[in-house]
Formats: structure tokens, C-alpha cells, sequence
């Protein structure tokens, strides 16, 4: 599972890196031969995961669920990685029936000895993942396929992309692969450096949303749902089970409206497992809650008004 340098958790490089682009002519990495077609490309994902969780998000707001179809693992993920099964709310892999991701992988490329995760896009004409990196794959859709899909919301506009790819940066590092940095640390120090990184930010993004709505400026933007992600599992699953315990969420007032905010685009609720979230990691990180048990707590009511 994870990878640890002097009790640092590392996160592993993605290994499929190809664009579907308008046209099929190559994207910024890997090989071309992939254009956009309504029904041709189908998305992997686990509810319980953020990185899986951000290319739901923009498949909903970006109105391609009859385009894209999707695959949803079992929560509970086995140390060979991410299997299919019977489960409320999991799904058969719709493609192939496979019983294991770890197939779907050996399928697209029969020497990949990679880490075998979800996010997957998955070309299901020429049979082959795509792009198994999430931070790619909402690119894509965000504007790859507007000749059928929502083409009016840009959530990466080009004017402030600068601005975005910051506090992407900064969020990436601190707070989306900060939590696993704190949960998944082997040494005290690696884990009181994230914890500390961490909390830092929040407070930096706490007092930025007491004067602006969204992380830049007036608009939602990539940025915020990138944030969200992370924000709506921290309650139930990062400040317990990944030890972020300094505050809650709901400690923070401007943070926490603005969770309950983006909770409530329409879509996105639909988007949010919570029974996965928490069967996932408590269930499946045996090293650090070896019972398994899934606390049954907290009380989080994600629709109540957020008032900004
Ligand atoms: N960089 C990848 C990271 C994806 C990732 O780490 N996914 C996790 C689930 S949250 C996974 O599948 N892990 C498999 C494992 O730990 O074996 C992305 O953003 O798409």
C-alpha cells in the first residue's frame, strides 16, 4: 500500500498518461489515438477514494453520465488492490466482468508493474486504460467532451489558471496528500511535520474564504472541488482514523459552510458515499485500525443551510 522514505509517506507516480482530446491527436503526455465519442470511454472509481471521488464530480456537473459510464469497486480493498463484489452502492466491472482492477491493468498492458488504482479511464474500443491520474483525467472532462456535455461551466478557465494551479499546489501537498501524509507516517517527526503542515493550511484557507466564497475568487472553480474532496471525508474518516485531530472541520466556521455549500451544487450529494468512505478506510487499513471497526459516529448534517 504505501510506500514509506524515513517513515514519510511517498505517494507513487500514475502510469497510464494518454489524453482523449477532441480529435485524437495526442494531449500533453502519452500517445494520441483517443478522440472524444459519446459511450466510447468508461471511468473506474471507488467512492471511498478523493482522487476517484473529483473525476465523479465533474462527470456530474459536466452532465456526461450518458456518455461516460462507470464501474464502482467494493469498498474494502484487499492488499492486492481494488476488487469487484457484491455491495450496496459497488457495482460488477460493467466491461470486462473482471473480478479484480488488478486485471484490468495486466489487460492494458501485460508488463505493468505499477500501483494498480482507481481512478482508471478506460478506452473500451481499442481496450486499454487511457489515464489512471485524477488531477488529468477531470481536465479531459472539464472541456474534452463539450460537444455533448455541459459546455457553459469552465472550470479552468484560461484567465485563471495561474491562480488555480497554486493553490492546487499548495492544497495537493498539504491537505489532499497531506492527511495521508499524517495518517500513513511511520516516525513521530514525519507525522508531526504533515500534522503541522496541515493544520497550517487550513487556517490559511479559513481566513481566505472569510472574505472571498470560493478559493479564487467569486467563481467555483477545479480548485474547490479538488479542496472538497478531502474536506467531506475529514470528520468521519481523516481526524480519527488519520489522527488530524487538532480540530474538526466544524471547527472552523467559513470551512465548513463552504463544505456544506459545495454538499449541496445539485449533483454532488450523489456523489458522496459516506458508507463507502468509512467501510474503506477503516476496513481496509489493517495496520492502523487492525479491528476494522467503523466508528458510527459523527452526526454531520452536510444539507443544513450554509448561509454565504
Ligand atoms: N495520483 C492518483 C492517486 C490515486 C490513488 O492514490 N488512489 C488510491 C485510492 S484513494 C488507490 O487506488 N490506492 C491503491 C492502493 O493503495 O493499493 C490520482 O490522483 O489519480
Amino acid at each position: 500500500m504505501a510506500a514509506t522514505k524515513n517513515g514519510e509517506f511517498i505517494r507513487w507516480e500514475s502510469g497510464f498518461r494518454h489524453w482523449v482530446t477532441s480529435d485524437g491527436s495526442p494531449g500533453p503526455s502519452g500517445e494520441g489515438g483517443f478522440p472524444a465519442e459519446p459511450g466510447r470511454y468508461h471511468l473506474y472509481v471507488s467512492y471511498a477514494c478523493p482522487w476517484a471521488h473529483r473525476t465523479l464530480i465533474l462527470r456530474a456537473l459536466k452532465g456526461l453520465e450518458e456518455l461516460i459510464s462507470v464501474s464502482v469497486v467494493h469498498p474494502l480493498m484487499p492488499p492486492e488492490s481494488w476488487v469487484f463484489g457484491e455491495y450496496p452502492g459497488a457495482t460488477p466491472d460493467h466491461v470486462h466482468g473482471f473480478d479484480k482492477l488488478l486485471q484490468l491493468y495486466a489487460h492494458s498492458a501485460p508488463d505493468f508493474d505499477g500501483v494498480v488504482t482507481v481512478p482508471v479511464l478506460y478506452d473500451k474500443q481499442r481496450e486499454t486504460i487511457v489515464n489512471n491520474e485524477s488531477a488529468e483525467i477531470i481536465r479531459m472532462l472539464n472541456s474534452t467532451f463539450d460537444a455533448w456535455g455541459n459546455a457553459e461551466l469552465d472550470l479552468y478557465p484560461v484567465e485563471l489558471r495561474a491562480e488555480i494551479d497554486a493553490i492546487n499546489a499548495l492544497v495537493y501537498d498539504n491537505v489532499n496528500n497531506g492527511v495521508y501524509r499524517a495518517g500513513f507516517a511511520t516516525t513521530q517527526s514525519a507525522y508531526e511535520t504533515a500534522f503541522d503542515q496541515l493544520f497550517a493550511t487550513l487556517d490559511q484557507l479559513e481566513a481566505k474564504l472569510a472574505t472571498q466564497r470560493y478559493l479564487v475568487g467569486d467563481q467555483i472553480t477545479e480548485a474547490d472541488w479538488r479542496l472538497f474532496t478531502t474536506l467531506v471525508r475529514f470528520d468521519p474518516v481523516y481526524h480519527g482514523h488519520f489522527k488530524c485531530n487538532r480540530q474538526r472541520l466544524v471547527d472552523y466556521p467559513n470551512l465548513w459552510a463552504y463544505t456544506r455549500e459545495l454538499y449541496q451544487v445539485p449533483g454532488i450529494a450523489e456523489t458522496v458515499n459516506m458508507d463507502h468512505i468509512k467501510r474503506h478506510y477503516y476496513g481496509s487499513h489493517k495496520d492502523i485500525n487492525p479491528t476494522g471497526i467503523v466508528p458510527k459516529g459523527p452526526a454531520l448534517d452536510f444539507t443544513e443551510p450554509h448561509g454565504r
